[in-house]
């Protein structure tokens, strides 16, 4: 990576305040669904937090309120201590990526930087630089519209990190990277974080950031089940003994009266006892005359107590077995919180009277993340053979390097279409009499 600093425009940035996130009493229903209830969480800076829960949980709804795009039934959501709409900076305080899409189709990923580095008030040295961090510069005069899920994933990335941001919101960033790209993303997120900065990624798979997080927020249902640190959930893990009795019932009430009360059916006539060694239930056993067949000791991965934290958002049953998916025998983890109200799912095709989509609702167009248009190229045209470049793998996260001048580009003869307002927080253009501190941008 060629060596880069910052343009003094961003030296400018007003530092208004600690970067930290703060969630109180979040509530949003759209008519009878409660997408988000009563949600509360902080994010701390210099930490990568995973804002983790199944489909549907509620996470883009609060991340939305986050940004100020969904105007919230009741509750905060602040940065800084103050609501997204009354950021003096937003785009230079909070970057952000809901959805990698939203790109002009034939604008080149450099120009579509530009447009957005300009309306920020930030000069064109900006856009080569993010495009740099992002490992895109290969790729700088290709159009938006030919990229691929993974690149569009890493110019959304770019256009957030436009302002050089304290404060970091991705929605699902991982999707769509290949194993390289997932590597890449990990090392530059920590890297962010570790210089200060506060990091806010929601996922529904542990698996896919639990690499990458240092704390957690879990959701179902649309309220908190745990927030606490990745390590702690860790450590919260319990062991479980599992016992093939002759007697399934004589041992759960051998077990009960031994003081021993966590033990859950399972099929087969087998038992989950937990909180309990695998010497304590062979003795009981042997006392109440109860033959064993099998006795073995598990302990419970993260994965499972993620599924078990947030299992009946969606009752499905697993095949050929009633009974779906919890993960049962396990105890809650430290830092769990019981959910307080009881979740009702509306009806399928249940359609608010009237007030469909509700206000503040962007509705964007549906597009299959992994359906590609065939391209059709034109009759008679005949492709001309191109090397394609080598991929450009981009260097972790390096906040204060030596600026490279850019290469000069060629600019964009259609005019850019308005910024849309998902996307892009309205902009505030420069006075023109000096440099920019208060000019308004916006987020990817
Ligand atoms: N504009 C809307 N109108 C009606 N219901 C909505 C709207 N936006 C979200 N919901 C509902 O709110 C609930 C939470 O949705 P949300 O998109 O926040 O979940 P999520 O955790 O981000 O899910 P996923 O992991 O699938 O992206 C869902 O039941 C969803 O159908």
């Amino acid at each position: 990576m060629a060596a880069t600093t910052r343009p003094a425009e961003l030296e400018e940035r007003v530092q208004d305040g600690s970067g930290r996130i703060e969630v109180r009493n979040l509530t949003k229903t759209f008519g009878p669904v409660a997408a988000v209830q009563n949600l509360s969480f902080q994010v701390e800076p210099g930490s990568v937090t995973g804002f983790l829960g199944p489909n549907g949980a509620g996470k883009t709804t609060t991340l939305r309120m986050l940004l100020g795009l969904v105007r919230p039934t009741a509750g905060t959501a602040t940065i800084n201590g103050q609501p997204f709409e009354r950021l003096g900076n937003p785009a230079r305080v909070v970057g952000a990526v809901l959805e990698a899409q939203g790109f002009h189709p034939r604008r080149t990923a450099i120009n579509h930087l530009k447009v957005y580095a300009a309306a920020m008030g930030l000069p064109d040295e900006r856009a080569y630089q993010v495009l740099q961090l992002v490992g895109l510069s290969a790729a700088e005069h290709r159009s938006a519209g030919q990229f691929s899920l993974g690149m569009k994933q890493r110019l959304a990335l770019a256009t957030a990190l436009l302002g050089d941001p304290q404060v970091l919101v991705l929605d699902e960033p991982a999707n769509g990277l290949d194993p390289e790209g997932i590597a890449w993303l990990r090392t530059f997120l920590k890297a962010y974080a570790a210089s200060g900065r506060t990091v806010l990624i929601s996922s529904h798979i542990l698996a896919e950031v639990e690499q990458t997080i240092d704390r957690l927020v879990i959701v179902s249902r649309g309220q908190t089940v745990y927030n606490g640190g990745l390590e702690d959930l860790r450590r919260s893990r319990k062991s479980r003994v599992l016992v093939q009795p002759s007697d399934p019932a004589a041992l759960t009430t051998a077990l009960t009266e031994a003081g021993i009360h966590d033990v859950t059916a399972l099929p087969e006539g087998r038992l989950a006892v937990v909180d309990a060694t695998v010497q304590q239930v062979g003795d009981i056993a042997t006392k109440a005359g109860v033959s064993l067949y099998g006795v073995q000791e598990e302990t419970a991965d993260l994965e499972q107590l993620f599924l078990q934290l947030t299992s009946g958002q969606w009752s499905g049953q697993a095949y050929g077995q009633p009974g779906g998916y919890a993960v049962p025998g396990y105890g809650q983890p430290q830092g769990y919180a019981q959910p307080v109200t009881p979740y009702q799912q509306p009806a399928p095709g249940y359609q608010v009277p009237g007030q469909y989509p509700p206000a503040g609702y962007q509705q964007q167009p549906y597009q299959h993340p992994y359906q590609h248009q065939p391209y059709q190229a034109p009759q008679g045209y005949q492709q001309p053979y191109q090397q394609a470049q080598p991929y450009q793998q981009a260097s972790p996260y390096q906040p204060e390097t030596p600026y490279q001048p850019p290469v000069p580009s060629q600019p964009d003869t259609a005019p850019p279409p308005p910024p849309q307002v998902a996307e892009l927080p309205p902009v505030t253009p420069p006075p023109s009499t000096g440099t920019d501190t208060t000019g308004q941008g916006g987020n990817a």
